[in-house]
């Protein structure tokens, strides 16, 4: 059997397109483009890389792009006053503070002063709390792309077994929060698991977000289960060359699964399909617009 390739490029694709169909149409309403503001402090090269790949989308789908380019000193007092800016700013609709922050800088204090209606990454713990307690939140842009793939290659999640590998604030615990509500049995696994390949064999969705390449091999899937790899460490290969790894052994896996997504080409796009998706949402609630449809 060989699995079903979960296309996450043309999904986002896709998505894309939708939310430049509804940013032009928020725009003859309102006469304005959705916004989206983006921090980069510091020069760390794939933080600047990732910048330029959403500024690039967000001009694609006629939204409005704010790019704050700002030194690696800058100190946190100094990010908290950009912040408050940004919140004051009426054309700004989403910001999003990239990270790492560097080590000098508060990201708390940072990710706590993004006003929430604005917070596109759902980091602020207003829209943490709001999605544990099922309330309209704004959802981090990985694990909501990742439940967009499952619920297009999938379908109904109702009664799945979903095993989450992966705790960090940004991706593990908000997916199994996003599956929980899609009605999933959800295990959150992480290093301390015990029998972590027969945790993992009872899943019919497996979500691997723990940034250790090829960790989880093709023996640990059930025949037929979806997997998700959420992973992408570049690995320096015997001939010297570079290549992103995803933490599933793809190869391995695709034997065994029903569909899988590859990396690169899978969950990357679809993080940033949902950022600008958050900014098209996050404007019309700002405007006291219904939410747009199909996003
Ligand atoms: N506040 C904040 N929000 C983020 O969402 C955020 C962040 N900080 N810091 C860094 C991570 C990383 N991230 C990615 C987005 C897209 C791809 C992506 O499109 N990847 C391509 C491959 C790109 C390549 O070849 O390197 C793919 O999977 O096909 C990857 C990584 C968002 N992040
Ligand atoms: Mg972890």
């Amino acid at each position: 059997m060989t699995a079903e390739i979960i296309d996450g490029k043309a999904t986002a694709a896709e998505l894309r397109q939708k939310v430049a169909d509804v940013g032009a149409e928020f725009r003859q309403k309102t006469g304005r483009a959705p916004g989206l503001a983006v921090v980069l402090v510091g020069e760390h090269p794939p933080s600047a890389a990732y910048v330029r790949s959403k500024v690039k989308a967000t001009l694609e789908a006629g939204l409005q792009s704010f790019e704050h380019k700002i030194p690696a000193e800058t100190t946190t007092e100094e990010l908290l006053a950009l912040v408050d800016r940004l919140n004051a700013d009426p054309a700004v609709d989403g910001i999003l503070v990239q990270l790492p922050l560097p080590k000098h800088v508060d990201e708390q204090a940072v990710l706590t002063r993004v006003d929430p209606d604005k917070d596109v990454d759902g980091f602020h713990p207003v829209n943490v709390g709001r999605l544990s307690i099922g309330l309209e939140a704004l959802v981090p842009c990985t694990p909501l792309g990742c439940l967009k793939l499952l619920q297009k290659y999938v379908g109904d999640l109702s009664g799945l077994e979903a095993v989450v590998i992966g705790r960090s604030n940004i991706v593990g615990k908000p997916m199994a929060q996003l599956l929980l509500e899609a009605n999933c049995t959800v295990t959150i696994a992480h290093s301390r698991t015990r029998d972590l390949p027969e945790v993992v064999r009872r899943a019919d969705i497996v979500v691997a977000a723990v940034g250790r390449p090829e960790l989880v091999r093709g023996s640990w899937i059930k025949a037929g289960a979806s997997v998700i790899d959420v992973g992408q460490e570049r690995v320096e290969q015997p001939d010297g060359t570079r290549k992103l790894l995803g933490d599933v052994a793809y190869a391995e896996a695709a034997e065994v699964a029903g569909s899988i997504t590859p990396v690169p080409g899978g969950v990357g796009p679809m993080t940033i399909a949902c950022l600008l998706r958050n900014t098209a949402v996050a404007a019309h609630r700002r405007e006291g617009l219904p939410d747009p449809e199909g996003l």
